[in-house]
């Protein structure tokens, strides 16, 4: 992926987002306190390594209670979260366009999805669970209106292409794209291709592994 800083390690990264996760479940159900050996089990993963992504942005209160979940909510929120909430636009507004606003919205998060694209004469200038959904033509002028940052990519693989050039002229500075075709943009647009197929033959690969290491 491309990034614009390199202080904190893309991994780090993903995982004091999930570890922001677990603390905000963990405080509803009016934990207060978790250890570090706590937080790592339940991301299966090492307390050495949760202390060392801590120590990476800087945190290291730990006490004999273990971390204070709240401090740690918030402290981690500094670092992942901008000052103001960022609106982001869905372009393509099909099965996982709606899929993903449905499960994103509410969640609370310091990220909105305020508004979708698409050509389909049937949702455009409707409204999809909330969201307004305009024509694709009006990508850059409404992006600029709206004050979107970053854009999800769920348009058919065939035109996704086509979206790059309308993206870089909105100004857009982050893109997550779901579609099967990797999108090359300039430095400073920071881009991150997901594949879901991608992901299942990494799984697929690593269970034919484990059963070729249990049979031999
Ligand atoms: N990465 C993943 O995990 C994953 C999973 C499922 C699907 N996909 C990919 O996501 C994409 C969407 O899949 P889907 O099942 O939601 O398809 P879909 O056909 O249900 O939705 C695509 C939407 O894009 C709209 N569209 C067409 N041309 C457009 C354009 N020029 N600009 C904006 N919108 C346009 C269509 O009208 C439609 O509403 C596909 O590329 C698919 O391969 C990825």
């Amino acid at each position: 992926m491309a990034s614009l800083t390199n202080s904190i390690p893309e991994k780090t990264i993903e995982r004091l987002s999930e570890y922001r996760r677990t603390l905000l479940a963990s405080h509803k159900q009016g934990i207060t306190h978790i250890f570090s050996h706590v937080l790592a089990g339940i991301h299966g993963i090492t307390a050495v390594q949760v202390r060392r992504d801590l120590m990476l942005i800087g945190f290291s209160s730990d006490t004999k209670k273990g971390y204070d979940v709240q401090v740690l909510i918030d402290y981690i929120s500094r670092i992942l979260d901008s000052p103001s909430p960022m609106n982001i636009a869905v372009l393509g507004m099909g099965h996982l366009g709606q899929a993903i606003t449905k499960y994103f919205n509410g969640k609370g998060l310091n990220l909105k999805i305020t508004a979708a694209f698409d050509v389909d004469p049937a949702k455009v200038s409707t409204t999809i669970d909330g969201i307004p959904c305009y024509h694709m033509d009006s990508f850059e002028e409404i992006a600029e209106e709206k004050d979107i940052s970053i854009v999800i990519v769920s348009s058919p693989t065939k035109v996704a292409p086509s979206l790059v050039v309308p993206i870089i002229n909105a100004g857009i500075k982050g893109v997550l794209n779901f579609t099967s075709t990797p999108l090359n943009f300039p430095q400073g647009i920071v881009v991150e291709n997901y594949d879901i197929t991608t992901l299942l033959e990494k799984v697929a690969y690593f269970v034919k592994e484990s059963e070729e290491n249990s049979n031999g």
